[in-house]
């Protein structure tokens, strides 16, 4: 383990080559690799279907049945804790926390707050209910939750979304682990408390140095939030590199289309959708899985896996990419130009970015 950010050690998860496929057969997800260290934020993004929750749950070992692993690989630190059982589970479990897009869901309705933090303390080692309790306290008000004795008594339906998104959070904290997996855990709150977990989470993965993998379909949270950024489209990896370059000068034509439907308040341009829908896809292996809505496909998208273009850490997977120098940078202005996310630190390198270890 090297030593990252502030001295602390740097922990990885390296997925390689993740393929999963249904029970009919489909390949769900193909081919992805995926790293992400202490101290960083790195963003999956992609339309619905795309395959980012399959992939996250394969990293917490826990794929819904009728999903078949396929191959690839999940490392922790460099142990391969591939796989559902056995003894790398409970380090899994400890190490790479959770959270979800409905947390009033992932609540059981008959527990109190109380109930369900002391538990997740007494399980990770709080040695007495008084200090799984002293615990809970702390814990919730680190997660901007006054008041801890009445939150502690309250069950799930008595609290706000926004409650009990930190509530979960707090609860995913409780093992003190490396990693966070956050599963679009803003889609079902209104927009002014998503801005209020998304800074929380920003404020926890500085102050912590977790490794945060954050699963949006929104690339402007991506901006806001990601060091780095993987987009998937039909289970597969289009586009990836530091955030400010794949959404400062995007190469994939997906990845162009994805920010050119977002509506953007500085431009008087409207948003265009993506033409069709994300079900139209080719199957994995036989092409780009984006062709059916490609604006700029040629025969040959159709009859190949798409060839993979790649300069230094950003890479696309496209028969029609060039890589492009972000703007500003004297980028290849020939190429047809979609503009790129007004990221706030655009241009910037990584070095001078915060969280970056
Ligand atoms: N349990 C399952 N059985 C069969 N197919 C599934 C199952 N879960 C997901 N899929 C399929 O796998 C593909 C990827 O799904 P996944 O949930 O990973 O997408 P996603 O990008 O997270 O989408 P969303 O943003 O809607 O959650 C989709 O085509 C989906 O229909």
């Amino acid at each position: 383990m090297t030593l990252g950010m502030a001295g602390r050690p740097t922990a990885r998860i390296e997925v390689e080559g993740l393929t999963l496929a249904s029970a009919a057969g489909d390949i769900l997800v193909n081919d992805v690799d995926l790293a992400v260290s202490s101290g960083e934020i790195v963003a999956l993004v992609g339309e619905s279907g795309s395959g980012k929750s399959l992939t996250a749950l394969a990293i917490l070992g826990l794929l819904p049945r009728g999903i078949m692993w396929r191959g690839g690989r999940v490392r922790l630190n460099g142990t391969d804790v591939t796989g559902l059982a056995g003894p790398h589970a409970s380090i899994r479990g400890r190490q790479i926390a959770a959270i979800f897009q409905d947390p009033q869901a992932s609540l059981d309705p008959r527990w109190t707050v109380g109930r369900y933090l002391t538990g997740q303390f007494r399980r990770y080692g709080a040695t007495s209910q008084r200090a799984a309790r002293a615990a809970a306290v702390d814990m919730l008000a680190r997660v901007g939750l006054g008041d801890p004795a009445r939150i502690l008594g309250a069950f799930p339906h008595e609290l706000s979304g926004g409650m009990a998104q930190r509530v979960m959070i707090a609860g995913a904290l409780a093992a003190g682990p490396q990693f966070l997996i956050a599963d679009e855990p803003t889609t079902a709150l209104d927009v002014t408390t998503q801005a209020q977990i998304l800074d929380l989470l920003e404020d926890l993965q500085a102050d912590t140095g977790l490794g945060v993998l954050l699963i949006t379909h929104d690339l402007g949270v991506v901006a806001e939030m990601a060091q780095r950024v993987a987009v998937l489209y039909g289970g597969t990896v289009m586009e990836t590199g530091e955030a400010a370059d794949v959404l400062g000068a995007p190469w994939h034509p997906y990845t162009q289309a994805l920010l050119a439907s977002m509506p953007d308040l500085a431009q008087p341009a409207p948003p265009r959708p993506i033409s069709g829908s994300p079900g139209d896809r080719l199957a994995a292996g036989t092409g780009c899985p984006f062709q059916p809505r490609c604006r700029d496909a040629i025969a040959l998208c159709a009859q190949r896996p798409p060839s993979v273009v790649v300069s230094g850490s950003h890479r696309a997977a496209c028969h029609r990419s060039e890589p492009r120098l972000p703007h500003g940078f004297g980028g290849d202005k020939t190429q047809p130009q979609t503009s790129g996310y007004p990221l706030p630190a655009a241009g910037t390198s990584s070095a001078e970015r915060r969280h970056v270890g």
